[in-house]
């Protein structure tokens, strides 16, 4: 988050041009985060996409929005937060109210809603729907449910996703965040297709991991999740061999391993292929 604002005011400066719609999002837990974002967004209006104006297509300008990012259990909460879910989801109100007045959207990340580090797995589905209920009445505009530990499984992933039902969130306001600590991920993508999900957060090369989940590795890569998707027959609209070369560049780039097996069997059978064609 330190440096969110240099490279918001980046993006916004430099116009970078993106062949589809791309949303930036900037994670803003408290009233500092809204104030950072919306100076800059006051200060570059008309580089980005506002969401009340639909009169126009963003003719290749970025879309923004604001991520705040609760948790599901209080320790998380305190170790993440620095406070308790009530305390967070007070701050939040401004956040998500600050997004919509600068006309921007507001995704609500819900963390460890399938395993806590400091807690184990017995995480309350019935809690994360009511904090996500909160959130949407907020008016967020839509829910991220992390499997910040990857401790998450098949039963639990459907258990969470019918108590989300029962407390009447609809399919379209939920993505589900997994990360692959356990390899689990895709599993529990799977679960979550069957029971009407179509938002999934990946990152490419399987990047991330939250700071203050010990342990924890990035969210499952895009790689993988395309070719899953892809293998259903599903059109991601990805290119999976442009993505595999990106995983590859970025997570040199980052000195980071390149955790996306799909990625690197990509790359592989390319490297392979060209050597029999030698
Ligand atoms: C929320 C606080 C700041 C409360 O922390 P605090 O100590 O209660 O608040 P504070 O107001 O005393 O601020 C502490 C320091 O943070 C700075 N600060 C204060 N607010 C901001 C801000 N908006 N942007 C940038 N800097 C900020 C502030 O300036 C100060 O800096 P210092 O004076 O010590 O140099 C702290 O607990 C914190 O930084 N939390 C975030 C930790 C973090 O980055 N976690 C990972 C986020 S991603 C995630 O959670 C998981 C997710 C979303 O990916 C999904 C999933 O997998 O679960």
């Amino acid at each position: 988050m330190d440096n969110s604002s240099q490279i918001m005011e980046h993006i916004l400066t430099k116009n970078i041009p993106s062949p589809s719609p791309i949303t930036y999002s900037f994670l803003a837990p408290n009233a500092r985060g809204v104030a950072d974002a919306t100076a800059i967004l006051q200060r570059h209006q008309g580089a980005y996409v506002n969401q009340n104006d639909t009169s126009k297509g963003g003719d290749g300008k970025p879309m923004m929005e604001l991520a705040v990012f609760a948790a599901a259990t209080e320790s998380f909460s305190q170790k993440n937060l620095n406070c308790d879910i009530a305390t967070s989801l007070e701050r939040f109100k401004d956040v998500i109210q600050g997004a919509k007045q600068a006309g921007i959207r507001a995704r609500a990340y819900i963390s460890v809603v399938l395993g806590c580090p400091f807690e184990g797995y017995n995480v309350n589905p019935h809690k994360v729907a009511e904090i996500a209920t909160s959130l949407l009445e907020m008016g967020a505009d839509e829910i991220s449910l992390g499997d910040t530990t990857g401790m998450g499984t098949a039963l639990r992933t459907q258990e969470l996703l019918r108590c989300m039902t029962a407390a009447g969130i609809q399919n379209e306001d939920i993505a589900m965040h997994f990360h692959d600590t356990y390899g689990q991920a895709l599993v529990n993508t799977a679960v979550s297709l069957e029971r009407g999900i179509r938002t999934f957060d990946s990152s490419v090369g399987g990047l991330g991991g939250c700071p203050y989940s010990p342990g924890a590795t990035g969210n499952v890569s895009t790689e993988n999740m395309v070719y899953f998707l892809e293998s259903l027959g599903m059109n991601t609209g990805i290119d999976l061999d442009a993505m595999a070369d990106i995983g590859q560049w970025i997570t040199g780039e980052l000195e980071k391993p390149n955790d996306s097996v799909v990625g690197k069997a990509v790359l592989g059978a390319r490297k392979a292929a060209a050597n029999t064609s030698t």
